[in-house]
């Protein structure tokens, strides 16, 4: 696989050309500033009366209605959630949506799934950071960069890929690698990944640990730091050496109960259900789930949020690192 850095991107696909940011949220604001930054020409399309409009303007930018902005545009990135796009595609992109334009996303679920479909005259792209929004931020800021993903759904000005390239070198994704893909390895890839490790899997196994040792008679405060607290600096080390790094710098001890008991905690049966859970998503089961929960107003998103919310682990979680005033509160 060919992986683009910064030298292979060229921003002038990108000059003189206006920019509309939909959205001032975790991706919104950090593309928004990091193309500032590089030196393209960024607007900000945003409704009134949103806390994110404060937002923007207190970062120095003039937010217009969206329609407004997507009218001025050249290039218009969808950063609202998911779950509106369709709603405001319909009303400020689609009239807006002339000949030549690009269309962008940061994430395939709506082109995947049918749910947005522009016509054929305009690029349709995706620059998808693989990160969260404020890291999209912070790492640009520090000289780094979030590697991303990029995918041409349509190309009708022959200049699709160097263009979406250029956007993703503007927000810094090309100083770490921009990695060729479609917007179905893009959804499919994301939603799993979302699901089973970084966020779903994850969160389940902290509580997991958690539980197992407060049950035991051990004391939360103790389960909290073991489970969840050192979970970042184990991961850091991960992150910035792979696996084989965090080994060297854990004790044999660790290392030893690490590789032996390790597989009989992420068994076979867990990678079953890995793969159920990638064929809901490969058949649009999860996407027509996602859709129909939105549509009923997030019933179970709501009940599930509540519940999230009292879990043990949270409340001893605020009491701890409120004694951490480095942590942002
Ligand atoms: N979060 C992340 O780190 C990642 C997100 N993505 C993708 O990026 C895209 C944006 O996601 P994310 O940054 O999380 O989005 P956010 O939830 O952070 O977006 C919030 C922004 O959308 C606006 N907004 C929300 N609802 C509406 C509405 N009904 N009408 C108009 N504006 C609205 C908000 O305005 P207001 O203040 O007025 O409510 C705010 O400016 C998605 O496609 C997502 O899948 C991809 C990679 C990672
Ligand atoms: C892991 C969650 C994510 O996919 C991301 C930050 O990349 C998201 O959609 O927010």
């Amino acid at each position: 696989m060919k992986i683009y850095y910064d030298q292979d991107a060229d921003l002038s696909y990108l000059e003189n050309q206006t920019i509309c940011i939909l959205g001032y949220g975790s991706q919104g604001h950090a593309h928004a500033l990091n193309l500032r930054d590089s030196g393209l020409k960024v607007i900000v399309g945003l409704r009134k009366g949103g806390a994110s409009y404060e937002k923007a303007k207190a970062d120095g930018f003039e937010p217009l209605e969206p329609a407004e902005a997507c009218a001025q545009a050249d290039v218009i990135m969808m950063l609202v959630p998911d779950q509106v796009q369709p709603e405001i595609y319909e009303k400020a992109v689609k009239p807006n949506l002339t000949a030549g334009k690009m269309l962008m996303f940061a994430h395939g679920f709506n082109i995947h799934f049918g749910q947005i479909v522009p016509p054929a005259d305009v690029d349709v792209t995706m620059v998808a950071p693989k990160g969260p929004g404020h890291l999209v931020r912070r790492e640009y800021e520090r000289g780094a960069g979030v590697p991303c993903l990029i995918a041409v759904e349509q190309d009708a000005t022959g200049k699709a890929f160097k263009r979406a390239l250029a956007y993703a070198k503007g927000i810094g994704g090309a100083r770490a690698g921009v990695l060729e893909t479609t917007f179905r390895e893009e959804t499919e890839t994301d939603l799993f990944g979302e699901q089973c490790v970084l966020c779903g899997g994850v969160t389940a196994l902290i509580k997991a640990g958690f539980e197992t040792l407060v049950e035991a008679g051990y004391q939360p405060e103790i389960a909290y730091f073991e489970c969840l607290h050192e979970l970042k600096l184990i991961v850091d080390l991960i992150y910035e050496g792979g696996l084989s790094y965090m080994r060297y710098s854990i004790s044999d001890t660790a290392e030893y109960g690490d590789l032996t008991r390790g597989p009989r905690i992420i068994t076979e049966d867990v990678k079953k259900e890995m793969k159920r859970v990638l064929e809901e998503i490969q058949s649009g089961r999860f996407a027509r789930e996602w859709i129909l929960e939105n549509q009923a107003n997030r019933p179970v998103l709501n009940a599930l949020r509540r519940r999230e919310a009292e879990h043990q682990i949270e409340e001893v979680g605020a009491k701890l690192r409120a004694m951490m005033p480095w942590l942002k509160k």
